[in-house]
Formats: C-alpha cells, structure tokens, sequence
C-alpha cells in the first residue's frame, strides 16, 4: 500500500486503499463535506464508483481499474475464472470513455492474466500489477514535478493557477499538475496557487482547495470566469494542468475549461504547462479530433446538490473534457520529461513512433 511521506512534504490523501479482498475508496462525491470511504468488493463496485466520480482523475481510475481486475479473479469461482475475469475488464473498460490510462491500465492487467494458467496464480499476479501501477504512478509523479520545475526555472516563487482537481486525489498520492505546484511550494518557489472553482463537479473548489489548504499550501479559490481577470493583471506566471488524454501529435484533452485557459493564456503571454504521467500518452492517436469526450448528465448543471439552479426542462450541454491544441501548449512534462512547443516530432522523440 502506498501511504509513505515525501522526504520533503506530504504526497496528499492517497484516495484508494488495498486490502487485498476489498478496496476501499474515498468518496470525492461528498468532499469537503465528509470523508467517506466506501468498500468496493468486487468488479462491478469499482466500475460503477467510477462511473459514478466516487473515484476521478484520470490516473487514479487507471490504479483503480487495475484493482477492480485484481478482484474479479480473487472472487471468481474456480471453474469459470477466465470468463468471470474478461467480463471484469469489459465492464471497467465501459466505466468512463476519455481517460486512456483506464485502458492503458486494464491492458497492463489483460498481459498478466493472459499469461496466468491457474486462478491462484492470477490472484496473486494482478493483485501484485495492480500495486505497481499504483507505485508506479506515485513515483512518476515525484518525478514530473522535478521535471516541470527544470522548465520552469523560476528566478523567484511564482504565481500559478490550476483548474480541476490533480492533485493526489486524482492520482496514486503526491498529483500531477498538483504534485509540480507541491513541489514549488516544498522548494519555496510558490507565492499563491489561484484554483478555478471547476463548474459544474467544482473539483477545484471542493478538492484542488481542500487538499492544498489540508496541507498549509497557500491557495485562494477564484470562479472559472475571473481566471482571464487574474491574468490581465499580470498575477500569473503559470497555467499548470494535467491531462486525459494526449495524443501523437501533442493535442490534449482535460476537463472541460482548459482550452479556454490555453487560448487566455496565448493572449496574455502567460505560460502554459500540462503535466501527465505517460500512461496518459495515446500514441496510437493521430490528433485529438479523434479523442472520445465525455458528456454526462445534464443534472450536474441543472442542479446542486439537488437544489435547482436552472428553470425546470433547459436543455444543457455538458460535455466534461475540451481538447487544447498543441500550438497552445508550451509543455508537455512526464515522468520522462518534457517536450516544449508539442508537435508530432517532440513526441515521438520522448515515447517513440505512433502505434496506429
Ligand atoms: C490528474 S488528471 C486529473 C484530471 O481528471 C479530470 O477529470 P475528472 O475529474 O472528470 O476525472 C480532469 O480532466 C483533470 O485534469
């Protein structure tokens, strides 16, 4: 299980824990409010606290879905394990359609299993997997924000502003955009992380200022409008955001919001940095026109917490990820580094030829 501290700080809430016969996840549905932790005993749970944002990030509903795996083969009958473990991975594959470290992750799992001829041996192998793309994750994480930092170079503690939640609640602990402004902060290079509020789930409100609050790092929530006012006032040095998905040619999809930063951030000469691990590289995805968005209920507009705050029957759109171009990014960092001004070439130097 992965709770050990950073040297030089904390790596956050971790939001899933492993017991081998259960996992337990904090529902990220009634933060600030509460922390709940629901057990999840089987694959059909995980995938529906997925489905169901209990569990979010694109990095931890991969670690997530890998142990979802890891529990239909440590319930299956002994007869019909193989069938039970498929369907397993059919069904967490269904859970949520953007992120592609799910898919990365769920065919990490299908590796292992493919290669397990007896149920004892699969239960131990991908519950084994499952904790390692879990470290795994935490230790990229660890390793971006060194990353991010070199491109950064700060001269003196900056001023950065995030949108959604991608810090350690989104990931396997320490986060990914969150983890670099974590580690500004550990290095006392950060002035003040100005968060988007993240309408309509207020990921930013409700988690990106309770994890950093939760760990003296000195934030102040602003609503997703006022992010062009901040910058024309010159009080930001950073965009920094994480992604979904990023495909071959450097485009990215993250939540919904992002490009209008990326477009703001063009206007006013502010940089702009995605931060990922490279399970959420897609190779085999030429551009992101091709990439699958989301689009959920329209009840997460219409209401709050089931207070109406539009007239009764709108029609909404709520597609939850946008797609930022390449040309609006000046980074793309990984825990195998960056590339600057992404293009097709700058990718396939840091993750090799498309796959497609
Ligand atoms: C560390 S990636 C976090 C990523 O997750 C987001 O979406 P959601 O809360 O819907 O899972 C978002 O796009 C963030 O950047």
């Amino acid at each position: 299980m992965v709770h050990r501290n950073h040297a030089k700080g904390s790596i956050g809430t971790v939001p899933m824990r492993w017991h081998g016969d259960r996992l337990e996840l904090l529902d990220q549905r009634l933060l600030p409010g509460e922390e709940h932790w629901i057990t999840a005993d089987g694959a059909s749970a995980v995938a529906q606290c997925i489905t169901d944002m209990v569990v979010r990030g694109a990095p931890a509903i991969g670690i997530t879905a890998a142990y979802g795996v890891a529990l239909a083969a440590r319930h299956a009958g002994a007869g019909d394990w193989k069938s039970e473990v498929e369907q397993a991975i059919r069904e967490l594959a269904a859970s949520r359609p953007t992120a592609v470290n799910l898919f990365w992750a769920l065919e990490r799992m299908d590796g292992v299993f493919r290669d397990c001829d007896a149920l004892d041996e699969a239960t131990r192998r991908l519950a084994a997997e499952a904790q390692a793309i879990h470290e795994e994750d935490l230790a990229a994480n660890l390793a971006m924000a060194g990353h991010a930092l070199d491109v950064m170079n700060p001269e003196r503690p900056l001023t950065v502003l995030t949108h959604c939640n991608t810090g350690a609640l989104a990931t396997g602990g320490y986060g990914t955009a969150l983890g670099v402004i974590r580690r500004l902060h550990e290095e006392r290079l950060l002035t003040v992380v100005h968060a988007d509020e993240t309408r309509p789930w207020l990921q930013g409100s409700r988690l990106t200022a309770w994890e950093l609050a939760r760990d003296g790092i000195p934030v102040m929530l602003n609503a997703d409008g006022a992010a062009a006012a901040l910058m024309a006032r010159g009080q930001v040095d950073w965009i920094v955001v994480g992604a979904d998905r990023i495909t071959a040619n450097g485009d990215v999809a993250n939540k919904i919001g992002t490009y209008s930063l990326a477009v703001l951030a063009r206007h006013h000469g502010v940089g702009f940095m995605v931060v990922a691990p490279s399970s959420t590289v897609d190779m085999a995805m030429a551009s992101g026109e091709e990439i699958p968005i989301e689009e959920r209920d329209g009840i997460e507009l219409r209401e709050i917490r089931g207070v109406p705050v539009s007239p009764d029957g709108v029609r909404v759109f709520n597609p939850v990820f946008d797609m930022t171009p390449a040309h609006l990014i000046d980074a793309i960092v990984t825990e195998k580094g960056a590339v600057r001004n992404p293009n097709i070439t700058g990718m396939q130097s840091l993750f090799g030829a498309c796959k497609g």
